[in-house]
């Protein structure tokens, strides 16, 4: 068996933007998805994840034909839930060739999923690079980011950034822009995160804002408006200056909820953080529910957010140097 981890993720600033070519900032923190995959001797494939359902379950089905795994629940419950994990398996089996092999998968991870934190990209970035292990295969880390990539790109319907897949696989702060991914030197950031305890769907999301922005010049204004704060926050970024980082976060969030990916728990959190005093806040990720991703070195923000309505957890963030893991 060979056991991978890899880290989730806040953005600083450029979600959505990030997926029309416009540059983003996500940093890696430390909570962490551990994959481990080992090879069956027949060709089926068996995911088991404690995380997926509040009990649990696993599916055993055969990964060679297009049926799907016999368990009673939803079909679009059940692809919301595998897609990511079935389809780093066919990047497993592409990269190395290996057509016909089967693998018991299971998965634990720190990562709320869907709560903008890059699950998924975690996921499968340890998938992948624990299953190409397994198969004798030691991917290199552009290879395996991008092998991810291609990961959530089919799952979110031809929509998707390298950048939280990148950001994953090396850790760190990075910067993405189209296909020049590249780390970022980044100061040590009072990173606090807020949680509603819900989550929402990376694909729709995205597919609203694609929406918005061919229906409105000036939604497609605001996505580039997005492009021109990630420019602004590269700067105060090199610079350490946290109190320009915050002020740039607060007007990210806003051009995000203008187009519609916020919601009135996100609000709460960004407006209770700000309120405490943070330096800034903002949701990260997807949206529509989820993670707010504050700035603040003091208690406030951690202790406001523990009394506001929706908030149902709230935890300070370490950045994680460290990418993808090779554990066994
Ligand atoms: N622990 C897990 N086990 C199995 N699949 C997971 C796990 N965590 C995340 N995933 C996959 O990632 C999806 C969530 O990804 P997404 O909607 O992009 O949200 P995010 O990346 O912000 O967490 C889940 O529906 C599931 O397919
Ligand atoms: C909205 C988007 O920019 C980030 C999605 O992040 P998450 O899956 O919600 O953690 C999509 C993408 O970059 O692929
Ligand atoms: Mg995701």
């Amino acid at each position: 068996m060979a056991v991978s981890s890899a880290p989730g993720k806040v953005y600083l600033f450029g979600e959505h933007a990030v997926v029309y070519g416009e540059p983003a900032v996500p940093c890696a923190i430390e909570l962490r998805a551990r994959v481990g995959v080992e090879q069956r001797a027949d060709s089926k494939l068996r995911i088991h994840s404690e995380d997926l359902s509040l009990d649990g379950f696993t599916v055993e089905y055969d990964g060679t034909t297009d049926e799907r795994p016999d368990v009673d629940v939803a079909e679009s419950l059940l692809t919301a839930a595998m897609g990511y994990v079935d389809e780093a398996i066919e990047q497993v089996k592409d990269v190395t060739g290996e057509e016909d092999v089967g693998f018991d998968v299971s998965i634990e991870s720190d990562i709320p999923l869907g709560a903008g934190l890059g699950s998924s990209a975690a996921v499968a970035v340890a998938a992948i690079d624990a299953g190409a292990r397994e198969l004798g295969t030691t991917l290199a880390i552009d290879e395996l980011a991008e092998r991810a990539y291609q990961t959530e790109y089919e799952v979110q319907g031809g929509q998707a950034s390298r950048a939280d897949t990148f950001c994953s696989a090396t850790g760190g702060a990075v910067r993405v822009e189209g296909d020049d991914c590249r780390s970022l030197e980044a100061p040590d950031l009072p990173i606090v995160i807020g949680f509603d305890g819900g989550a929402g769907d990376t694909g729709e999301l995205v597919a609203g804002v694609r929406d918005l922005r061919e229906e409105y010049d000036f939604a497609a204004d605001t996505v580039e408006a997005i492009g021109d704060i990630v420019r602004n926050g590269e700067d105060a970024l090199a610079a350490s200056d946290v109190e320009e980082l915050g002020r740039l976060m607060d007007f990210n969030h806003g051009l995000l909820s203008a187009l519609g990916v916020s919601s009135r728990s996100l609000d709460s959190m960004v407006w209770a953080a700000r309120d405490a005093g943070a330096e800034g806040a903002k949701l990260t990720g997807a949206g529509g529910g989820g993670c707010i991703v504050a700035l603040d070195a003091s208690d406030e923000t951690e202790t406001a957010l523990s009394y506001t309505p929706g908030c149902e957890d709230t935890f300070r963030a370490e950045l994680s140097e460290e990418g993808v893991e090779r554990l066994e």
